[in-house]
């Protein structure tokens, strides 16, 4: 009997649906406060946010876009925190999870977000790295500065082929 394809189909990213992996930040219904004299909603502290023996960073990625198909290679995770990825451009993004099966990922679920939405991942979830689709693949990341290891990375033995349904 042939391998089973190394293949997974992106599909459109839920709140729902990534709620197991990290929290989906958009700006959807009525904000939680209206504020700057009825200028601007609040969409407030939408994010589980981690930095355990650490602080929270604010940093900047400048990140080759990827084509697609794309050959997952590497997933990681970091123990000590979460890790929030926010687009400074008005373009979706690919984001790749998976459940740890084990201290390793496992079947991973590939999401492609809608322009405007941002991601952060929980900590120790396993995630591919921050993948661009659109250049410019510039985006603000909140994640854990601080001693220590934080970072656990899973090679695979062969790529798992993301690619569009
Ligand atoms: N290594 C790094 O700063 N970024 C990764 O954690 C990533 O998920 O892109
Ligand atoms: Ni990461």
């Amino acid at each position: 009997m042939s391998a089973p394809e190394n293949k997974i189909a992106i599909q459109p990213i839920s709140a729902a649906g990534f709620a197991p992996f990290g929290d989906l930040l958009q700006v959807t219904g009525a904000p939680d406060k209206i504020i700057n004299q009825g200028l601007c909603g609040r969409y407030h502290d939408l994010a589980q946010m981690d930095f355990c023996d650490g602080r929270a960073g604010l940093s900047l990625f400048n990140a080759e876009p990827r084509a697609l198909p794309m050959a997952l290679t590497m997933m990681e995770r970091h123990p000590q925190g979460s890790q929030a990825f926010i687009p400074m451009s008005e373009h979706g993004f690919l984001v790749i999870v998976a459940p740890d099966a084990g201290g390793t990922p496992g079947t991973p679920l590939a999401f492609e977000t809608q322009p405007g939405q941002a991601v952060n991942f929980h900590r120790g979830t396993w995630h591919g790295v921050l993948t661009p689709l659109q250049a410019p693949g510039l985006f603000a990341v909140v994640d854990r500065i601080g001693a220590g290891a934080n970072l656990q990375e899973h090679w695979f033995e062969t790529p798992i082929v993301v690619e569009r349904s």
